[in-house]
């Protein structure tokens, strides 16, 4: 019986560090029944070409409200795009965190490059010198230029910076003061910023949730250079399936404190374990048993696409009656009603309205 997570957040804390400026960091605290000691500060070689760049062992972390990681493990490549897609409150901020050493796990064991990640209550800083974490809730010093801003981090040559700064498109900003930029130009210097620090691996939270489509376009562009230019792994948590399946590699799909599924994006969008692993990456119909015989499936429940279905106005095979037409641009969707229960068509064209009686089949 799978425990829910609760609906209450964790516990942020802010962790102001002074030199050599500071530095928002999002510490997530959870109560736990045993604290391990500070560890000494460990030397983080680079993972061998051969070796997993990040493994995710049975890891849980429990809060005082209960469980939010239920035991997740999973492992990844250097340069492979991830993306993390879940419901809210399904754990995906929290094991972003926990990658990023800044959520405390419970138990279970993250490994970057084959060396332990530490939590927050291992180090005296949290988090760990090559992963970097760009959180929901970034945060610029007022009344600073930009360029002030972008040096306090820095560990890198003038030419190098200058590179990052071209790469994530804040290079025309670098005169201007924190307080005359958009959010969108906000989140790209808090990047170029997290960039300056030389990690390996970059972990982003939700970058596009709060950006109109231009500036959602500019982040999409840059976050795709920053693996090809930069060589800079990626894991990104997003809600929307048009930003994770035409960018991952990988997808995992979280649900109440679990990876549910994971695979390619094809393999996840064709073939989910459930309605649920459907919805997170497109619409779909659940078709009734009825509806499903009526088509020659053969089993009782059956999930299809909107794009697995199509209308004829003449012919043969069931029938069904046109409820609405919506157009989206570059294609339609036409509810139909369909025996005991609608369904849900996508088409690049639509001559019909509501009321009319069409045939459908399955794409071949
Ligand atoms: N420190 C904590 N103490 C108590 N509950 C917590 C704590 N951290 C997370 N939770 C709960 O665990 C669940 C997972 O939270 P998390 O923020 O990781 O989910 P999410 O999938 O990222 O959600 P969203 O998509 O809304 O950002 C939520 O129900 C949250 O309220």
């Amino acid at each position: 019986m799978p425990v829910k997570a609760t609906s209450n957040k964790p516990q942020a804390t802010s962790c102001k560090l002074q030199a050599p400026c500071s530095l928002q960091l999002e510490v997530c605290s959870y109560k736990l029944a045993a604290s391990p000691n500070l560890l000494p500060l460990a030397a983080y070689p680079l993972p061998l070409p051969h070796m997993s760049l990040l493994q995710v062992s049975d890891l849980h972390i429990n809060a005082a409200t209960g469980p939010v990681l239920r035991g997740i493990s999973f492992e990844t490549e250097a340069l492979k795009n991830i993306a993390i897609a879940g419901a809210t409150g399904s754990g995906k901020s929290t094991l972003l965190k926990a990658i990023g050493g800044l959520a405390q796990p419970t138990s279970g064991k993250i490994l970057f490059g084959g060396k332990r990640v530490l939590g927050p209550d291992e180090r005296l800083l949290p988090g760990h010198p090559q992963i970097a974490y760009l959180s929901q809730h970034f945060e610029l010093r007022n009344n600073y230029r930009v360029e002030e801003e972008l040096e306090c981090l820095n560990q890198m040559s003038e030419g190098e910076a200058a590179r990052i700064y071209a790469i994530c498109e804040v290079d025309h900003l670098l005169k201007r003061r924190t307080d005359q930029l958009s959010g969108g130009e906000k989140q790209r210097i808090v990047t170029a910023r997290l960039l300056t620090t030389r990690p390996k691996l970059l972990l982003l939270d939700e970058p596009f949730s709060n950006l109109d489509l231009a500036h959602k376009q500019v982040m999409q562009r840059v976050i795709n250079e920053i693996s090809t230019q930069l060589e800079i792994t990626c894991m990104l948590v997003t809600h929307d399936p048009q930003d994770s399946l035409p960018w991952a590699h990988h997808i995992l799909i979280m649900r109440d404190g679990l990876v549910v599924q994971e695979g390619t994006p094809q393999a996840l969008y064709h073939h989910p374990v459930d309605a649920y692993a459907a919805g997170l990456l497109g619409k779909y119909n659940e078709l009734s048993t009825t509806q499903a015989d009526a088509l020659g499936m053969q089993k009782n429940h059956f999930l299809l696409r909107p794009e697995a279905i199509q209308i004829h106005s003449s012919g043969k095979g069931p029938q069904a009656t046109v409820e609405a037409v919506l157009f989206y641009g570059s294609y339609y969707e036409t509810r139909l009603r369909y025996l005991d229960g609608s369904l849900l068509v996508r088409t690049l064209h639509a001559e019909w309205k509501p009321g009319d009686q069409l045939f459908i089949s399955l794409t071949a």
